[in-house]
């Protein structure tokens, strides 16, 4: 018997003749009576968790009808499958450490996948009723190359341009888009042909900078196409890319979260998706034209974001990042309980007093020492089931965006990052163990899941004496700044030889 089975399926109908269980909360809104106004781009477990939340919330603060969210999934049409037979309703399951909670969300009004939906996705984005353009599509679904720029040799994003320039000639719009960025501007042209008015969006991924770095993704893409700088023009003027610091914590969805909301819904939800009770949205207050009234429900709305991402990045998702690869090395499942091995945890506090506080500016009313503290008890949270390999993957994207900015900073002001280079030597024997089949956790061998994972594995082969000289010179991680600083260099090849028992 799986989590489904045995239970009718949660959808529209069958919400209208069911009596909520007490303690369910139902959607906000009237799904019925919402019409779209966002696109939302890589319809993951985290969009439901937090901005289609933040999204549904204020509309019915504000009683407008016209926030309903188009959610594209990106790769595969699996959660397609999950939420069009459930009229786009799916529940949020809350785990506290004390309580657990399920609410019903339905501002999710229409779900499509772009293998074979892109003519509607691109026609939804270029409505005048559409206003804002959302995206969680992970670090590497925005296809960059080393130095930042649109990784053009990407055949995904190579076709799509190929479709953009011939829709630019006046080609119609109908092949499948291929790539998160390559819809958004093949978005972008239908708007700019049809005229349809200004458009803001937001990039809700960790990225440093993310708004600043999509605009340039944008503009720097756009010239490499033919006739792209009409386009090019039109996006400078008419759309808005705000940057955005967003916070919940959000893992994947088990069977046995599913089996836990059906038992609580009386009905079974292929589309639900789990959070911590903590949720936090800081949006720079920079938009083209209308939006939800986000800021009536939490969301903060200000003119810089910048100290509170970098705070966020710095202190949660490098202190994540590092109990991933040490917590899954020492053969532990979740983040709570590696955060609970009192050496691991000191090793944290280690990274954000030494390396990560002295970078920041505290945003207003921030006490950053709380921040850390805060952060620590809820990656402390057995409830929700974070797992150290899920936080772990995509190191290669992810050290970039959550720690190599804190060692930069470091070394230029003189210091030396020991606590940072301890962390990357995690990532590093994290990539040699799993590289090489040697983990296990809870019994299951783990591999190397990377889109680098090919020249990770080349580099993390061989004697250990060089491993950490040899992935240092991976530049696409580390860029040839830091791949040349002998300061660097020296802590990192320290921290592994202390981390895999050898003399440095
Ligand atoms: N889950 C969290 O706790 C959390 C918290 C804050 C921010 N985020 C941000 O949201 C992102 C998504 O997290 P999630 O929990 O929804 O993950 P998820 O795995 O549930 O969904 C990821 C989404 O990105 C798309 N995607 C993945 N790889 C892609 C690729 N190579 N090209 C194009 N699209 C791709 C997937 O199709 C899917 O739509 C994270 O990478 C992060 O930047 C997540
Ligand atoms: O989402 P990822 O996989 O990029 O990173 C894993 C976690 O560090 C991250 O998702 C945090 O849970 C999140 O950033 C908390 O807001």
């Amino acid at each position: 018997m799986t989590a489904l089975s045995g239970a009718p399926r949660l959808s529209r109908a069958t919400l209208s003749t069911s009596r909520l269980p007490s303690g369910v909360q139902a959607p906000a809104v009237d799904p019925a009576d919402v019409s779209v106004g966002l696109v939302h781009l890589g319809l993951g477990a985290f969009h439901r968790a937090h901005q289609a939340v933040f999204t549904e919330d204020a509309a019915a603060a504000s009683g407008e009808n016209r926030w309903g969210i188009l959610g594209v999934t990106q790769r595969s049409a699996r959660v397609v499958e999950q939420l069009a037979p459930q009229d786009g309703l799916y529940g949020v399951l809350t785990k506290g450490t004390t309580e657990t909670s399920l609410r019903l969300v339905g501002s999710l009004r229409d779900v499509a996948f772009p293998g074979v939906d892109t003519p509607r996705v691109l026609t939804t984005i270029a409505a005048p009723t559409t206003h804002v353009v959302t995206l969680t599509v992970t670090e590497k679904g925005y296809r960059r190359a080393a130095d930042g720029r649109p990784d053009l040799t990407d055949p995904d994003l190579a076709a799509d341009l190929d479709s953009l320039a011939s829709e630019l000639r006046g080609g119609r719009p109908d092949t499948p888009a291929r790539s998160p960025l390559g819809l958004l501007l093949r978005g972008l042209a239908l708007r700019a042909r049809q005229d349809a008015g200004n458009l803001t969006v937001v990039c809700c991924d960790n990225l440093a900078d993310n708004g600043a770095v999509l605009a340039a993704l944008v503009g720097t893409t756009l010239d490499a196409v033919p006739n792209g700088d009409r386009l090019r023009a039109w996006v400078e003027t008419s759309v808005c890319f705000p940057g955005t610091m967003v916070d919940r914590i959000v893992p994947a969805t088990t069977d046995a979260h599913r089996a836990e909301a059906r038992s609580l819904l009386g009905l079974s939800d292929a589309g639900l998706v789990i959070g911590e009770p903590f949720t936090q949205w800081v949006i720079q207050d920079r938009f083209a034209g209308p939006r939800p009234a986000w800021e009536s429900v939490g969301a903060t709305l200000t003119e810089d974001v910048a100290p509170y991402e970098r705070a966020k990045l710095r202190v949660l998702n490098a202190s994540h990042s590092t109990l991933a690869y040490l917590g899954a090395l020492r053969g532990y499942t979740t983040i709570a309980q590696a955060v609970a091995d009192p050496a691991l945890e000191a090793t944290v506090r280690a990274l954000v007093d030494d390396d990560v506080l002295p970078t920041l500016v505290a945003p207003d009313g921030l006490d950053l020492a709380q921040y850390r503290d805060d952060v620590l008890a809820r990656f402390a949270n057995p409830n929700t089931g974070h797992t150290t390999v899920q936080v772990a993957m995509d190191g290669s994207q992810k050290l970039p965006q959550r720690l190599l900015g804190t060692v930069r900073d470091r070394l230029d002001s003189g210091a030396v990052p020991t606590a940072a280079a301890a962390t990357v030597a995690a990532w590093i024997a994290y990539v040699r163990a799993t590289s090489q089949g040697e983990l296990e956790v809870e019994g299951r061998p783990v591999g190397l899941d990377d889109p680098l994972a090919p020249t990770l594995a080349a580099a993390a082969e061989g004697p250990l004496g060089s491993l950490a000289d040899r992935m240092l010179d991976v530049r696409v991680v580390f860029g040839d700044d830091l791949a040349g600083s002998d300061v660097f260099r020296s802590a990192v090849r320290g921290a592994v030889a202390e981390l895999v028992g050898i003399r440095a």
